[in-house]
């Protein structure tokens, strides 16, 4: 299901709000065209001295008429402001539900600038598809057919008039707009998109940028990159301006033309005099209200370019696989079997993984070493059901994770990856991530557990978490995994830029807390491991060597000769 199907079946999802902004809308704008041909035939009839209950009855209906409009015209923006807000928001949950799974492998294919404007940019240009390209037409077809049909029965050549003057309104003028607009507004999107990634690339590499001389150079790019998207918006709004005064030229000149062939036809005898300024004014009303055919084009084509450009980010609902309703339960540790599994990332010839395989028994400690690059932290991301498998079979409480909702492993999962986030907030914000409810003596004592005795609960934290040292951060992460609920501890190199005392305790804490869990510890220190039940050691995204840290010592292979080189690194 692309996005513009969503759109519908949200649209659809609205159709009682949509029902009455169509009732309010049509009430509005038949009211107006009646309220001014009202308005001139009451001028028309003065001329003629008529009794005076004749004027005080128009009048009171051009009063009444006034208020009806104004009243059904507040339903109408009333009901389709709430209609599209809401539908936006259907189409924002949509995208995230259908963008969160894929995520990981979408980041390898997108700036993440470039994705920004997609989840900014375009799913706001969406908002626009029901307002200004789905109601527009139904509303004015029903007020013309209505103005139409009471024109004829005054004159059929008037009302003839009225349908070419219809057809230059909502097909010719809008047709005319069409033209060189898909160039405009492309250019504008374009422009968008590399002003995000311009921003993006800024923002996060700041730092770096600045040591290294470049930022001001960095900071002209992104000038540039703006002043061009500036001028390319001035450009798109000066299309649609000019769409929208061709279609006011054109319904002026229709009007003059109602003008001359009423006239004509008073001047024949066909049409009676008093009802000429009232047609005048009831042409004049009714090509007010096809005003916004003439903007359609520009806002139909930049809701379905956003649709698609949507579409082509996340795979549709029907590529997906069907949600798998798989769950993990949270009553026994979690057993986890990788049977030969290779996994390579996206565009990538070298396997990250390359026929793994391993047991997690239930409860079971296990630790993973290797060199940088050999794969360890891909094994979380597949346990983690982040990524899934190339080659193999991994499976999670003898069910293979395919078959398992996602939202269920995470929740299972006690993680501390590599490179934490943290939100600008306050501790307690950062602690409480996960929505559980905890009470502040609770968050305290895991900030204790974790070394963290000095850190309160309402101390700051900035963006990135930009005021907490390596290590901080780290403990705060390791904090984080120890307030959720699951049986199965991730830990990717959870306490690398620790020092060796606090490091100490804080294994020693994860040890007590997961006592009775599955624990998979990926460590760059060799040291601690010694209560592992299975010490795996991995290279290019092979398993190397796997036993426990006395087995492995014994046989005086690869764990052997890392562990010495790290003694002579200790204390050479
Ligand atoms: N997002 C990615 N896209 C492409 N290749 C990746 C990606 N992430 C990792 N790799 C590659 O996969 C291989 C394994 O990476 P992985 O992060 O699992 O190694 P690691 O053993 O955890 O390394 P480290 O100890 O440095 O964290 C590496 O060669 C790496 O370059």
């Amino acid at each position: 299901m692309n996005e513009l199907a969503v759109l519908s079946k949200a649209m659809m999802m609205e159709r009682k709000d949509i029902a009455l902004s169509i009732v309010g809308g049509f009430i509005a704008g038949i009211a107006g065209v009646v309220l001014f041909s009202a308005s001139g035939y009451l001028i028309s009839q003065t001329v003629f001295a008529p009794p005076l209950y004749t004027l005080i009855v128009l009048t009171a209906l051009v009063k009444l008429l006034g208020l009806l409009r104004a009243a059904s015209r507040y339903g109408e923006r009333l009901y389709s402001h709430r209609a599209t807000f809401s539908i936006l928001s259907r189409l924002r949950s949509s995208y995230f539900s259908r963008l969160i799974p894929v995520m990981p492998g979408l980041l390898n294919k997108k700036r993440s600038g470039d994705l920004l404007s997609r989840i900014v940019g375009d799913v706001e240009s969406l908002q626009h598809y029901f307002l200004r390209v789905a109601y527009p037409p139904i509303m004015v077809i029903m007020v013309f057919l209505t103005t139409v049909l009471m024109t004829s029965l005054f004159s059929v050549w008037m009302a003839g008039l009225f349908v070419l003057g219809m057809l230059v309104a909502a097909f010719v003028v809008p047709g005319i707009v069409l033209i060189g607009q898909r160039r405009i507004f492309g250019r504008v999107r374009q422009q968008r998109a590399a002003v995000s990634m311009e921003v993006t690339e800024v923002l996060y590499g700041f730092r770096d940028l600045k040591v290294y001389g470049q930022l001001q150079e960095r900071e002209r790019q992104l000038k540039q990159a703006s002043d061009v998207l500036t001028a390319e918006q001035q450009r798109a709004a000066v299309h649609l301006l000019r769409g929208q005064s061709m279609h006011a030229f054109a319904t002026l000149f229709i009007s003059w033309g109602v003008l001359a062939l009423g006239a004509y036809l008073v001047a024949e005898g066909e049409l009676a005099g008093v009802f000429l300024a009232m047609l005048v004014m009831a042409s004049l009303t009714l090509f007010e209200e096809t005003a916004a055919m003439a903007t359609l084009p520009a806002y139909k084509e930049a809701s379905e370019h956003a649709a698609n450009r949507l579409a082509e980010s996340v795979p549709s609902a029907e590529e997906q696989v069907l949600h798998p309703s798989g769950l993990l339960s949270d009553d026994e540790a979690v057993s986890a079997e990788l049977s030969g599994v290779s996994f390579r990332y996206e565009g990538e010839w070298r396997p990250a993984l390359n026929d793994v395989t391993l047991t997690l028994p239930p409860g079971s400690k296990t630790a993973v070493v290797g060199p940088s690059g050999s794969g360890k932290s891909t094994i979380v991301e597949l346990l983690l059901k982040l990524r899934l498998p190339t080659d193999g079979e991994l499976r999670l409480n003898d069910t293979p994770v395919r078959e398992l909702d996602e939202s269920s492993v995470w929740r299972s999962a006690r993680v501390v990856l590599q490179q934490g986030h943290f939100f600008r907030g306050t501790v307690r914000d950062n602690l409480l991530l996960d929505g559980d409810s905890h009470t502040d003596e609770e968050l305290s004592a895991v900030l204790a557990q974790v070394q963290l005795h000095s850190m309160k609960l309402t101390d700051a934290v900035y963006e990135k978490g930009e005021n907490l040292s390596d290590g901080e951060k780290q403990r705060l992460a390791v904090a984080r995994a120890c307030l959720r609920k699951g049986r199965l501890w991730l830990l990717d190199e959870p306490t690398s830029s620790m020092d060796y005392v606090t490091e100490q305790r804080v294994l020693k804490h994860l040890h007590e807390q997961a006592a009775e869990d599955t624990l998979l510890l990926i460590s760059h220190r060799l040291t601690g491991l010694e209560d592992m039940d299975q010490i795996v050691v991995m290279d290019q995204g092979r398993i190397v060597e796997r036993g426990t840290y006395a087995e492995l010592m014994q046989r005086q292979g690869i764990f052997y000769e890392m562990k010495q080189i790290e003694r002579q690194l200790v204390s050479p």
